[in-house]
């Protein structure tokens, strides 16, 4: 993971009396994929405005590689978002007419070869030359994202990028946000499907009531559950294994890391019975109701 891109400190929006957010600080690197998630009314929506410098913090800071975007409007050049559901076009031009003029606005010369390079990208290309009216909410869900990435940006800012795609379109999100990862940017997104997150995202931010309640590192580590007699006798057991890298008691199953072949000869071997043996898929779903039921 690169050098901190996104770096949001203390931040508080108030509208009127009532605060939004309060205190919420996160950073986002370059290469890395920062998810937030939260019930309605969270706050999402608000922080991504902040962080885009659209809207401004009562208080509170947020630098794009190290340029503060509320001070310096310059820094937005870092910065590629999307930031209403669907983005706003002209309806009466084309998808493509729609970039040009976007890539105008940006100052980017001579910009056809990138337009069609993200058309193709964000498979809009048989759709560019149709008025952007005419086009379905993924359509035009899709050009929004296909206008993000024009410049080229180091960081990407998006408020919920699936929300209104068909499965295939949702998938499409997916490889294009672990693809601008390997790219090397950074991409901060808003998002309510939580069991989809862990196929992009490294980390998740669990907004509530205003504030950063939590952040869960999605490290992609496979973890094995294992249902064996003795469990508390077997897992120190394995801890004396080679190839054994973690073993934990969870719910009195064993959570295991490692190389999980050797693992299961050598309980066998030892005369354990082991009655069941699964990849442990973190919950995030799960995890998150839990938080934001105790919030
Ligand atoms: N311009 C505004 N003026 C007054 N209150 C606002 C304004 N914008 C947002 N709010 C309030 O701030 C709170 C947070 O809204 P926000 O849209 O950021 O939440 P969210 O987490 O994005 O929600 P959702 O999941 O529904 O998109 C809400 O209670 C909302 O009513």
């Amino acid at each position: 993971m690169g050098e901190e891109a996104l770096s949001i400190q203390r931040l508080s929006k108030r509208y009127g009396r009532r605060p939004v957010l309060e205190g919420v600080s996160l950073s986002v690197r370059l290469g890395e994929v920062y998810a937030l998630a939260g019930p309605n009314g969270s706050g999402k929506t608000t922080l991504i405005r902040l962080a885009t410098g659209l809207a401004f913090p009562t208080q509170g800071e947020v630098f794009l590689l190290g340029e503060d975007v509320h001070k310096t409007p310059a820094a937005r050049r870092h910065l590629g978002a999307v930031v209403e559901a669907p983005a706003a076009f002209y309806p009466h031009l084309t998808g493509r007419a729609n970039l040009e003029r976007h890539a105008y606005l940006l100052g980017l010369s001579r910009a056809e070869e990138r337009i069609r390079e993200v058309l193709a990208r964000l498979r809009l290309l048989a759709v560019a030359d149709q008025k952007v009216g005419g086009y379905s909410l993924g359509q035009r869900q899709r050009l929004g994202l296909a206008a993000a990435l024009l410049s080229d940006p180091k960081v990407l800012v998006l408020d919920e990028p699936t929300s209104g795609l068909d499965p295939e379109g949702v998938e499409l999100v997916h490889t294009l946000l672990a693809e601008a990862s390997r790219e090397g940017r950074a991409v901060l997104l808003s998002t309510h499907h939580l069991r989809e997150v862990s196929a992009y995202a490294h980390r998740v931010g669990i907004l509530g009531g205003g504030r950063l309640l939590e952040e869960v590192v999605l490290d992609g580590v496979r973890r094995y559950a294992l249902e064996v007699s003795e469990p508390e006798r077997a897992r120190a057991f394995l801890l004396t294994q080679p190839g054994v890298l973690r073993a934990s008691l969870m719910r009195g199953r064993i959570l295991l890391e490692g190389d999980p072949e050797a693992a299961l000869s050598a309980l066998v071997r030892e005369g354990f019975r082991v009655r069941a043996f699964y990849p442990h898929t973190f919950d995030l779903l799960d995890y998150y109701q839990e938080k934001v039921a105790h919030a």
